[in-house]
């Protein structure tokens, strides 16, 4: 840009002709009664959930008990991610890969431009100028979603760093901002006289990543992982390809800092999939003595390496879009302490007869609450009050327990990568790998049950290579590849080292063997000891877990049965997954790393196979 093109007054426009002009062919194409910029002032927050609360999709909460916060409900058919309806439309099927849904560009763009005609009339198409991680960043991840959703405009508020300002740096950049142009329409457009519903949306849904053109398309979803652009579809699918051609590694992981009793500090990065702890563990509150742990993400993790050759973490996120039920002031008093602060929307809970929220798990179980498919609930009643991947969406600088660091665009030195999944079975509660290639390995071989987080069925093992299962931009067998080679690249003292957990194993009854939550701290302080080489391990034919001396369990009311099963590698088992693990890297072909074969049959080898 040269410095005399006029700068657009706040909310009215752009001075950026890209971005002008994909803006007006937006508008042309879908028709939209009128268009609105995103500023992120506070009188536009006070205007857009005054709309929604107008439109019934909000429900103002208790003032006193929950400032600043909203309720709402959404279709019943709108409540998680829909993985069968998300696509990655690369040039070559084979950049797609075996583990994603592929439709030529040019085939899916004529689908959904026939979807998009018309699709926002009798609405605002809103502008949001956003910026995943800092806009101060050596190079800003810039972001510009359009909606006609005043819901996603306001979660997107909470989730990125949005409006004018990114949009100034972005019109100062000129050319050479790169930015993701996101497209995101409810489908649902109001001819005149029509009434609205509270949360409008279509019964077709595409979710569509085009990685080559770093465009997306979103059609017929409100639900977050479906809607707000900058999360799953830029800052994972797109990002993931970006980081492929860059060097670095785009993760669905959280990011914790741990300071130890000496005042240590340690950082360490762990992926679980989908509703499976990443929440619960980046806010711990540690059960042993001196031990602390700061928040710095709970979703997503970039990682790049820095100029002293370790791997540096940075959080793109903005809030917290988290599972809601089992959040308690037991498993997650951060979460609550970070949600008492208010300025949070939830979604699919069930709202109490004083404008407050519940969901299962919460205490002070109310006599009566609205469930969140809007009937009258009782703790008699048969339904759940809250669906099981209802969220709230919350503003991270609420969170008390938030480190410093967060606010650094270089971000933090990552000492540990954690990998875990929900297994009831097999996997012991912590691993550690021999080395960076045997924890590739680890992920890439990731097992998990499935939960409520997208749509389908729960509960269902299913490989989720590093939890990145439906957030792989690309051919997931070259996603291993590029782990493998980020490894190769690195000076291997520097690279952070891996683990494998399970926080989920049960007993014969069916109960989980080892309380979790804040007790995972325990095993944070064995990985510690592992990477200080102060902590004793069993080598087994998966990697080495810890001696049950060398776990710390004091205190904890278990005996040392339990914490031997919940250790325990039994060959059997281990030899029943590898017919799956073979079938699971049998779909990758030719683009599977010899390094993963040669893991693989070095495991059977040590099984006796
Ligand atoms: N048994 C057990 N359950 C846990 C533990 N940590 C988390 N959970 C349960 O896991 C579920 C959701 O975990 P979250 O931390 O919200 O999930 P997440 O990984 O952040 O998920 P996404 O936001 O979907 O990516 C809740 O039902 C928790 O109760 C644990 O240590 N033990
Ligand atoms: O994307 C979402 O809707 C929520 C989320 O973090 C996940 O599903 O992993
Ligand atoms: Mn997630």
């Amino acid at each position: 840009m040269t410095t005399d093109t006029p700068t657009a007054p706040a909310g009215t426009g752009t001075s950026h002709p890209g971005l002008a002009a994909w803006v007006d062919e937006v508008a042309a194409l879908t028709t939209p009664d009128r268009v609105q910029w995103i500023t992120g002032s506070d009188e536009e927050w006070k205007e857009i959930t005054d709309k929604l609360v107008a439109a019934g999709t909000f429900t103002r909460l208790n003032e006193q008990t929950h400032p600043g916060s909203f309720y709402a409900a959404s279709d019943p058919t709108d409540v998680a991610r829909v993985e069968d309806r998300t696509f990655i439309c690369s040039v070559d099927e084979k950049d797609c890969g075996p583990t994603n849904n592929w439709m030529a560009p040019d085939e899916m763009k004529a689908i959904m431009t026939d979807l998009y005609r018309g699709s926002m009339k009798g609405r605002t198409m809103y502008v949001i100028p956003f910026v995943m991680g800092h806009l101060d960043a050596e190079k800003p991840m810039f972001g510009v979603e359009i909606t006609d959703s005043e819901y996603v405009v306001a979660s997107m508020r909470v989730m990125a760093r949005c409006g004018t300002k990114v949009l100034d740096r972005i019109e100062e950049l000129g050319d050479s901002a790169n930015y993701v142009p996101a497209l995101h329409s409810l489908g649902a457009p109001l001819e005149p006289g029509q009434e609205d519903v509270p949360w409008p949306c279509n019964q077709t849904k595409y979710i569509v990543q085009f990685p080559e053109e770093r465009t997306i398309w979103s059609y017929g979803s409100g639900y977050g992982g479906n809607a707000l652009l900058g999360k799953k579809c830029y800052s994972l699918r797109i990002a993931s390809v970006m980081a492929r051609d860059e060097g670095w590694l785009a993760e669905h992981m959280l990011i914790l800092k741990l300071i130890s009793p000496e005042q240590q500090v340690y950082y360490v990065a762990a992926a679980f999939p989908s509703a499976c702890g990443k929440t619960n563990l980046a806010m711990l509150e540690p059960t042993i003595p001196g031990w602390k742990v700061e928040t710095l993400g709970d979703d997503i993790a970039w990682m790049r390496f820095g100029k002293d050759g370790r791997l540096y973490a940075v959080n793109p996120e903005f809030g917290l879009f988290g599972v809601a039920p089992g959040t308690n002031e037991k498993t997650n008093p951060n979460a609550m302490r970070t949600l008492a602060k208010g300025n949070s929307v939830y979604t699919n809970v069930a709202l109490t007869d004083d404008l407050g929220v519940w969901w299962e798990g919460l205490e002070n179980e109310p006599a009566h609450a609205t469930s969140w498919k809007g009937e009258d609930w009782t703790p008699d009643s048969e339904e759940l009050s809250s669906h099981p991947n209802s969220r709230y969406c919350t503003p991270i600088a609420q969170c008390p327990i938030l480190a410093d660091e967060y606010d650094d665009p270089q971000g933090v030195p990552i000492s540990a990568i954690l990998f875990g999944g929900r297994r009831k079975t097999t996997v012991p509660l912590v691993t550690e790998s021999r080395d960076w290639v045997h924890g590739t390995f680890m992920g890439a071989t990731l097992s998990s049950e499935t939960t409520a987080a997208a749509v389908g069925q729960v509960g269902v093992v299913r490989r989720d290579p590093m939890a990145m299962l439906p957030f792989i931009g690309y051919n997931a067998g070259d996603y291993f590849g590029h782990w493998i080679n980020v490894g190769k690249d690195a000076d291997a003292a520097k690279l952070p080292k891996i683990f494998y957990v399970n926080w989920f194993r049960r007993d014969d009854d069916g109960d989980f063997l080892w309380p979790g939550f804040g007790e995972n701290s325990r095993v944070l302080k064995w990985v510690i000891e592992r990477i200080e080489g102060r902590a004793a391990a069993v080598e087994t034919p998966i990697g080495h877990v810890p001696t049950p001396e060398s776990l710390d369990v004091e205190g904890l009311d278990l005996t040392p049965e339990q914490v031997e099963a919940a250790l325990a590698v039994d060959p059997e088992e281990w030899k029943a997954e590898i017919p799956q693990i073979e079938e699971w890297f049998a779909k990758f072909g030719d683009a599977l790393p010899t390094q993963l074969q040669v893991e693989l049959d070095g495991l059977k080898a040590r099984l006796g196979m």
